[in-house]
């Protein structure tokens, strides 16, 4: 796992032996003078988790109890570190589309510095250079392996943007700055790092519904602790947040000995692999999806054309969804176990796109788009009921065979590199010869490839 390297070896129970050079038993040191209280129904360990440290529960935890709670003044982030000032100062400056950069700079100070206050809390960080994330992989890899998942996309459009923001803004504010920051030390390579360190291990407070009109960027912070406890889809505690303190509570009975699992969102697999670099083995992640790219629906609406005007009509409908944002040269339809989750986008193309042509000429009168943003909860509704899984076979035939064109397309760009199938992944010694990183691509493949053969099927013409 990516996190395994370089920690020194620590004993399972956190009270067990105390020695001041243990990094676990100064982390918990650390814990206490800063005000982190933990339950003495749970502690952190290497043994018996799915991943490297994680937390177990030492005694039975019941429902909606506190396991333990972070005062906001032990979170690191850009307004606790000891250079805030400059970085506030120079904040114009730092802003960037991901919104990361202060805490990116915040971290490459205090990682490299010894007198970090944080000291304790980052020694048992993993070292860096074993995260694993598909960014680190290589590209021929990404294709071989990831090839349809869209996660070779998403990891170039990553790369293109760290560095660009490393270049246009990190390294101009480290010359800027050559008392704390130097481009010898805090470089491309160590800010990559960091990105996927954060990705995996920081987070994100949500947003109130009162505050979510005011557009107030919401960025992402380091939770000592809390970052230590591994992630599955039916998890055991969630982080809530409160004016003074950050709480881990459990969301269900957690029995002695279990481990204690946070939610890091609803991840599918190919989500999980990109940003934390492990993916949850099939069938156990409940929130998987296989997402279907919006060009390949307008790929199996141009198949389905019979004339040269069927073209030009289709050409038409689907420049009007792109101008209604309804579509999108590099959008995705996403498909969940029980049936669509982009609802709206692809009830109004397939609307759109089997619609006749006259029905279309009025529609375009009536300001078609106009409709869509007043539909009320109803139709909404009644769309998600129309594209569950268990309608899908009632469809009109046009929406079927429109649906069931573009599985195809997707299933076919999933070819080549590695095989995901049944056997594979139920083959104990085949699977053991496997590599970590083909293992979850394979997940990742095969849980796509089960949720897109089942449209196929439901959609079967
Ligand atoms: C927030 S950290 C959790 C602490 C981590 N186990 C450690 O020791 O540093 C997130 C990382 O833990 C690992 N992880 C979390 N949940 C996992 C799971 N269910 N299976 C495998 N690895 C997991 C992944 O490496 C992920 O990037």
């Amino acid at each position: 796992m990516a996190s395994e390297a370089k920690r020194p070896k620590v004993d399972g129970d956190s009270t067990s032996d105390g020695l001041s050079e243990d990094p676990l038993q100064n982390f918990l040191r650390w814990c206490k003078k800063v005000g982190l209280t933990l339950s003495n129904k749970a502690y952190l360990s290497k043994e018996g988790t799915v991943a490297a440290y994680g937390m177990l529960a030492s005694g039975d935890i019941e429902e909606g109890e506190v396991i333990f709670s972070i005062p906001r003044t032990a979170l690191l982030f850009q307004s606790t570190t000891k250079v805030k000032a400059v970085l506030e100062e120079g904040k114009a400056s730092l802003e960037s589309a991901s919104g990361w950069v202060s805490l990116l700079m915040t971290l490459m100070w205090e990682y490299t510095s010894p007198e970090s206050y944080w000291g304790p809390y980052l020694s048992l960080w993993p070292d860096l250079k074993v995260l694993d994330h598909p960014m680190f992989w290589s590209e021929e890899e990404r294709v071989r392996l990831l090839q349809g998942t869209g996660i070779p996309e998403a990891v170039d459009t990553d790369l293109d943007n760290i560095h660009k923001e490393y270049s246009d803004i990190v390294l101009p504010f480290i010359r800027l700055h050559p008392d704390l920051w130097d481009p010898e030390k805090h470089t491309l390579e160590l800010y990559k790092r960091l990105v996927a360190f954060v990705m995996a291990y920081s987070f994100q407070e949500p947003l109130l519904e009162e505050d979510e009109d005011e557009k107030e960027p919401n960025f992402p912070m380091m939770v000592p602790l809390a970052d230590m406890l591994n992630h599955v889809s039916n998890h055991s505690a969630h982080l809530e947040f409160t004016p003074d303190l950050l709480k881990m509570v459990s969301v269900r009975r957690i029995k002695t000995g279990e481990e204690v699992f946070n939610t890091y969102g609803e991840m599918a697999n190919w989500q999980l692999l990109h940003m934390y670099g492990f993916a949850e083995p099939y069938p156990s992640n409940s929130n998987d999806t296989a997402d279907i790219p919006m060009s390949n629906v307008y790929k199996a609406a141009v198949q389905a054309t019979q004339s040269k005007a069927e073209h030009r009509l289709l050409v038409e409908k689907w420049n009007l969804l792109c101008q209604m944002e309804m579509v999108g040269e590099t959008g995705a339809f996403i498909f969940g176990q029980a049936g669509v989750l982009t609802v709206t986008e692809l009830y109004n193309t397939l609307k759109v796109v089997c619609m006749p042509a006259e029905e279309f000429e009025e529609w375009k009168e009536n300001e078609g788009w106009e409709e869509v943003e007043e539909e009320d909860d109803d139709e909404e509704e009644k769309m998600t009921r129309a594209l569950s899984n268990e309608a899908m076979p009632q469809l009109a035939p046009g929406w079927k065979q429109l649906l069931h064109g573009s599985a195809r397309f997707t299933l076919d760009s999933y070819r080549g590199g590695l095989r995901a199938d049944k056997d594979l992944l139920e083959n104990r010694e085949a699977y053991a010869q496997l590599s970590g990183r083909e293992r979850h691509a394979l997940q990742v493949r095969y849980g796509q490839k089960v949720v897109l053969n089942k449209l196929l099927e439901l959609t079967q013409p």
